[in-house]
């Protein structure tokens, strides 16, 4: 059988996540709708009838106040707030679903390892095992005045406390309670042997946490951990920690580079590089035929807004557009304490050197870079030569609108690619981990840092 191309639905809890402007358009009910069960629901449905994999919520815990050094373009187009909790969700589209997994974005910079190992034991019980954890550190500075701080922790600390942070949910979800501490034994009166049931007594240079945890072991224990760094600090990250990556390159060739890269540095820290899945960015536009999907995507385009565009870039990754007025100059990479892989992309690791101009140009329309326009078949020769090309293992499906970018790749391009028996057409029994890297696979692997910490646990359970 060839290689199954993965998939994730990339979306958010809030009016609008990345297509800036489109919330004008009369057909992208979610603008009013992401309030509603029903519409999480029914996405959740329609995502399981098109197989995909899971459904990644993305989140940030601040406004994009770089541009311009105001909130006021992220706010007129709603550029990811209003947002909304996206753990609620998490649960009532597991009830209305079996296979579809869950990603849920949580920052180790303003949230505590206790409680949150908590709330993920939570999630991981009540889809069975369903559940995974995009890993962020954030990268807004208004995050972290609205969490007390003076200023935003610098870019590699955070990364430092994240991976204290990882350390210390590990140590609860994997070497707190044994396997089989619950004994449910009503003859001697012992619902939980407490031998089986371990303090933790973590105390290092951010965290003090004795333990031991609240939550009895779920499933998975640890959920199927995802992470996007891409500095080198961040990349160091991924390859500790990650189960599934995020990688994009400006070509095929320079994403393959970059994956192999984490490959090669998760090795170096005694894994086995096959434990990691590496997904890229994707955006389609489809229909019945070509004409109409290039019509589409200039309707599209014509509702688009530069502003919210930029305000997004420049709070992801701290570069103000606003402040570039010299047009034929190079644009040149700058050191920020913000996210730095995406500005390297449009700089030092862009295979071109671009002026002010190109760069300014470039956000004037939704991308074509990664956006594949097309009639079925057109799309999924797309998809499948860039799956090839980079070598990564799925995509992470953006939208234009929602549901309806999803309800056309649903219809129009899966049953293209299961023609061509590259994407499944039914889902692999047991846990999200299970479905990623097969039978057996319910817990982390050997090699992984959470897995070296486990105590009284055996795959079988
Ligand atoms: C597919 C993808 C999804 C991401 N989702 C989020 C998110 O939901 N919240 C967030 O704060 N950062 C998110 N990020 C940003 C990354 O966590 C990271 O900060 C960024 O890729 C820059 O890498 P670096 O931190 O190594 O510089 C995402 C990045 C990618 C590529």
């Amino acid at each position: 059988m060839s290689k199954q191309i993965r998939m994730n639905a990339f979306d958010m809890t809030s009016a609008m996540h990345n297509s800036h402007g489109l919330w004008k358009h009369p057909l992208n009910v979610r603008t009013s709708r992401y309030k509603d069960l029903d519409y999480w629901t029914e996405l959740a449905q329609l995502l399981e009838r098109g197989k995909f994999d899971a459904v990644f919520l993305a989140d940030v815990v601040g406004i994009y106040d770089i541009y311009g050094q105001s909130r006021d373009a992220a706010v007129r187009d709603a550029v990811q707030v209003p947002l909304n909790d996206p753990a609620f969700a998490i649960p009532i589209m597991a009830q209305a679903t079996k296979h579809l997994s869950f990603a849920l974005t949580v920052s180790t910079t303003y949230e505590h390892p206790y409680a949150h190992a908590r709330r993920m034991s939570t999630l991981d019980h009540l889809t069975k095992g369903r559940l995974a954890w995009n890993v962020v550190t954030s990268y807004l500075p208004s995050a972290a005045r609205n969490f007390g701080l003076q200023e935003m922790m610098k870019h590699d600390d955070r990364y430092e406390m994240a991976d204290e942070f990882l350390d210390v949910v590990y140590k609860l979800w994997e070497a707190s309670w044994e396997d089989h501490a619950i004994v449910h034994d009503v003859e001697n009166r012992m619902f939980t042997d407490p031998a089986k049931v371990h303090e933790i007594n973590h105390a290092g240079k951010y965290y003090r946490v004795p333990g031991p945890h609240l939550s009895e072991p779920s499933l998975q224990r640890t959920p199927v951990i995802y992470q996007a760094g891409g500095s080198p600090r961040g990349s160091d990250f991924a390859a500790r920690h990650a189960e599934c990556i995020f990688v994009g390159g400006p070509t095929p060739a320079q994403t393959k580079q970059y994956i192999q890269d984490i490959k090669n540095r998760a090795e170096s820290f005694g894994r086995n590089p096959d434990h990691i899945k590496a997904f890229t960015f994707l955006n389609v536009v489809v229909a019945e035929t070509t004409k109409e999907a290039e019509a589409k995507y200039e309707e599209y385009a014509s509702l688009w807004s530069s502003e919210a565009a930029k305000a997004q870039y420049g709070g992801s990754t701290g570069y103000d557009l606003s402040q570039y007025s010299d047009l034929d100059t190079s644009f040149e990479y700058k050191h920020t304490e913000h996210g730095q892989s995406r500005a390297a992309s449009l700089t030092k690791d862009n295979p071109k050197k671009l002026t002010v101009r190109e760069v300014l140009n470039g956000f004037e329309r939704p991308g074509r870079k990664m956006s594949i326009v097309g009639n079925p078949q057109e799309v999924a020769d797309g998809i499948q030569s860039y799956f090839e090309a980079a070598g990564v293992d799925g995509f992470n499906l953006t939208h234009m609108i929602t549901p309806g970018s999803l309800i056309d790749f649903v219809d129009l391009v899966v049953p293209e690619l299961q023609k061509r028996g590259v994407y499944k057409t039914e889902y692999e029994p047991g846990t999200f981990r299970e479905k990623l890297f097969g039978e057996g696979q319910r817990l982390l692997p050997a090699g992984h840092p959470g897995a070296n910490l486990r105590r009284g646990i055996s795959q079988d359970g």
